[in-house]
């Protein structure tokens, strides 16, 4: 008989390389200057969601393997080595103890990727060889996007060239700050184009972003310039990835799906840690964007230890011995 973690399997063959691609459109500033987002709203639907029980607990350890395979696991030290990438890269590969992963009907499971500064780039290429999984390279001067626009540019192509198949840039907040639109637009399709076939997340930077409206509008305009993902934050904000600029940024996906008929995929990072809420997050994608969203072609968190946290609460399904936190959390 099929078991509720065969039948997320059958789901879970995931593409390892991101389709279809946004083509981004010309800016439209009618459209930007009319996206607003109501914060009290914003806020009361996102209060809601960390106490509900997002997912049954019979499907729980499904959902979490799933959560791993979009995981774009991530080191950004300054103190990072080619040794500490490698364990990473191991780690990557094999995600879960093996006895684990048997135990679950998972073999084979991987994270989506693995998230590096420039320099880390090459290390990672050659540790995750052969694995199908890609490398994800911050560029643009990552994290405040603050050095000579020639370089964030040459940054960006000399990751690509390394092997990088993603390209993580960091937007200038100011442009959003003094409503630049324009500028960002043009930055944004400049990174787009120096990333040639690698794929491009749009870090927001939210937590400097001011206010949900900025947030909405700058998301439009990043997706017009032809971002395939948008990405919360860089980890290094004091405010990272929440649940409120979570909605503003998926409702805004939404419209541009609707719009143009382009999925671009979403991104939050920074600050994710717990099992439990990477299924709040899940359950996010799937109520406002439905289950397409749910594959890592279109899904990521940018986490250094949440997969640390995944493991533990897979070890207790296994075991069945729930921790009183978790049990409490999930309902
Ligand atoms: O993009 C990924 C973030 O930098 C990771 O942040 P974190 O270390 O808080 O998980």
């Amino acid at each position: 008989m099929q078991t509720a973690t065969d039948k997320q399997t059958e789901t879970m063959q995931l593409p390892q390389t991101l389709e279809p691609r946004n083509p981004g459109m010309d800016l439209d500033l009618d459209w930007v200057m009319r996206a607003t987002a109501n914060r009290s709203a914003i806020e009361r639907r996102a209060a809601t969601l960390p106490g509900r029980r997002s997912v049954k607990k019979v499907h729980q350890a499904a959902w979490l393997c799933r959560a791993i395979t979009c995981i774009d696991l991530t080191t950004l030290a300054g103190d990072d080595t080619v040794g500490r990438v490698a364990r990473l890269c191991a780690k990557a590969r094999q995600p879960v103890r093996a006895d684990l992963l048997e135990a679950l009907g998972m073999e084979g499971l991987t994270v989506g990727a693995v998230c590096v500064y420039h320099d880390m780039v090459e290390a990672a290429v050659q540790a995750l060889n052969g694995s199908g999984i890609p490398v994800a390279a911050v560029s643009t001067g990552f994290p405040a996007g603050l050095s000579p626009f020639h370089l964030r540019v040459a940054e960006i192509e000399e990751s690509v060239k390394a092997g990088a198949a993603e390209i993580d840039i960091v937007i200038s907040r100011r442009h959003v700050l003094t409503g630049n639109w324009d500028a960002l637009y043009d930055e944004m399709k400049t990174f787009r184009a120096a990333c040639g076939e690698a794929h491009v997340k749009a870090i927001l930077a939210t937590g400097e972003l001011g206010t949900l409206q900025n947030v909405a509008r700058a998301s439009l305009v990043c997706m017009m310039a032809g971002a395939d993902f948008i990405k919360t934050s860089t980890g290094k904000e004091s405010v990272n990835a929440t649940l409120p600029v979570s909605l503003v940024m998926i409702r805004a996906i939404r419209e541009y799906f609707e719009e143009t008929g382009y999925r671009v995929g979403y991104k939050p990072a920074g600050g994710i840690s717990k099992a439990k809420d990477s299924l709040v997050y899940l359950s996010l994608m799937k109520e406002e964007l439905g289950d397409r969203w749910l594959r890592n072609d279109l899904f990521r968190f940018g986490a250094s230890s949440l997969l640390g946290d995944i493991e533990r609460q897979l070890e207790h399904h296994v075991t069945g011995a729930y921790s009183a936190s978790w049990r409490h959390a999930s309902g």
